[in-house]
This record gives C-alpha cells, structure tokens and sequence, in this order.
C-alpha cells in the first residue's frame, strides 16, 4: 500500500559521491518510498507504435500508423502542445541518424525541445543534474544531432526566438545530463504485489519501452549491492521501493547496472557510462 505523507527521504551531501539521497526515517524492506514522474520520456524506436507516445504504457493493438498512438484521451491531452510543435517538422533525417548510429538520447532531447518550444517546460529544468564529462571525441558526434535537430526546426518556420535556447551549449549540456540520468524504463507486468514479494524485481531487457529522465530518482547514488530499487509497472512513472530494513539517515542507493556482473565487468561499465570509479561496500571488499 502506498503510504500517504511526504516521501521518507531527503537529498543531502555524501562524503564521496557528490549528492545522495537519505532516509529521513525508519523504512521497512519492500515499502514504496516515493513515486516520480518522468521529466521528459520517449519510447525507444523498436516501440514507436506499440506503446502510448506520452506514458509509454502498452497499447492493447500495436498499429503501424506514422502517428503517435496513446493509451487515453489524458495522455493525448498532456502531449498535445508538445505534439503540435513536433508534427510541424520533418524528422525523418534526424530520426534515421539515431537509428542508423543507434543513438536513444537525442530523442529525449528532441522532446525537450519540443516542450520547450511549445511551453510545457523550461530550457533550464534539467540544469541541476550532474552532467558526465565528455572528450573531444564525444562532443564531435553529438554535433550532427545537433544540426539535424536545429534545422529540422528552422526547416518547419518555427520562429527564431522560440529556438533561441537551442544552441550547440545547450544541447551538449544536454545530452551530457541526460547520458547520467537516463533511466531506461522497462516494464516489470504483473501486479505491485507480485513485486514486492520479490528481493529484487528483476525484469527482462525486452521489456524495454523508452527512455526517461526524471529529478528525485537522478540524486539516488549507485551500489553494486543496492539497499533500494526503481521500477516501473504500467508506465513511465517510476516507484522507488526498499529491498532492505533502512535505518533513518542511511543512503538509499539503488543498482544502475546489472549487479550480478563481475566486479572488473561492474566497474569497467560504470567507469565508461557514468564516468566514476564506484566507491560501494561491495567494490572495496573486492566482490
Ligand atoms: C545519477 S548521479 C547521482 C547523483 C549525483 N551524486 C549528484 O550529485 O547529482 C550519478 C553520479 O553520482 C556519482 N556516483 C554515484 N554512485 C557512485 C558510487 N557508487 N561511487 C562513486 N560515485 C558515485 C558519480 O559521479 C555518478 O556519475
């Protein structure tokens, strides 16, 4: 059941990992601690039509219409500014760029981009996450991205000063938020109860929807042997649960990787995507 009042936790300090998020009190194994909501979310390409273009929940019949499908009149209308700015534009270039290089990100910035333009959110709202550093190399391939959005945008008449944030700074900032705070959201099925029956909810990669990037969860630290777990159940709104008893002020880190890993593969994947050497109990005892 989920409990009422605010979520038993806060962000604070660590001593080694920049920002953290603590429990604030004593929290039992399997409680849901919060819920979030994604602050910009796509489907993955290989779900475009299968799933509901603003919550990424499964649609009953997958259909192979060019334009979006969604689950229900609500999603339809919480997309429907946002839409209307994408549907003035062609994306086909833009779009076969991600596909052929087998990129996700630059979707979820074509929808900031889209909801900023249309006011559904502000050029800044992902300014506070921690951005991955990047090499030269890095940035070379994301200009492409970049200018294929940019014109696709300038192609469609849509006005210089409504893309007048979207600039190649802002992008990269982007891009470089997004590469350490994406979750990939992948639908667990069955019910809330099944899962917390469960130690840790494990879910196959097929079931896969999109991509979403959202603010509580992005403060959640990494542990190789994770004291707290995100899941999604119908849709992109994510739920934080405990997999252990926490103490109040304890760290509520959760598993950004595939934990059954050995520790080189672990921190070989968390050195190259998340950029950090991972400090966890579990990595220092050399497990
Ligand atoms: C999603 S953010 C988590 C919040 C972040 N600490 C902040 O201040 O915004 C991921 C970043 O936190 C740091 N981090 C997370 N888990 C870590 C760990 N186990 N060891 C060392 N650094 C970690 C790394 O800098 C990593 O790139």
């Amino acid at each position: 059941m989920e409990r009422p009042g605010p979520p038993p936790i806060r962000v604070a300090l660590t001593n080694s990992a920049g920002r953290g998020v603590f429990a604030t009190r004593r929290i039992a194994s399997g409680d849901l601690m919060h819920t979030a909501s994604p602050v910009v979310c796509y489907p993955s390409l290989a779900t475009l039509h299968s799933v509901c273009y603003f919550c990424l929940r499964r649609l009953p019949n997958a259909t192979a219409a060019p334009t979006a499908s969604y689950c229900s009149d609500e999603c339809m209308e919480h997309a429907e500014a946002f839409h209307e700015v994408e549907a003035k534009a062609d994306w086909l270039a833009h779009d076969e760029h991600c596909r052929t290089q087998g990129l996700k990100y630059p979707l979820l910035v074509k929808r900031l981009a889209c909801m900023v333009i249309s006011g559904n959110a502000s050029a800044d709202c992902l300014d506070i996450l921690q951005p991955a550093p990047l090499s030269s190399g890095m940035i070379s391939e994301m200009e492409r991205g970049f200018d294929l959005l940019r014109d696709a945008f300038i192609k469609a008449d849509i006005g210089d000063e409504q893309i007048a944030f979207l600039n190649k700074q802002w992008y990269i900032g982007l891009l470089a938020r997004i590469r350490i705070n994406a979750f990939r959201v992948e639908l667990a099925g069955g019910s809330y109860e099944d899962l917390l029956s469960l130690a840790a909810a494990s879910v196959a990669t097929e079931a896969s929807v999109g991509n979403a990037v959202y603010m509580l969860p992005s403060f959640y630290n990494h542990d190789c042997d994770p004291n707290a777990h995100i899941i999604w159940l119908e849709n992109a709104s994510a739920r934080l649960k405990a997999l252990r008893d926490i103490d109040p002020g304890e760290e509520l880190r959760i598993c950004y990787i595939d934990a059954s890993l050995d520790r080189d593969a672990r921190r070989a994947i968390l050195f190259e995507g998340f950029g950090f050497h991972c400090n966890c109990g579990r990595c220092l005892s050399g497990d």
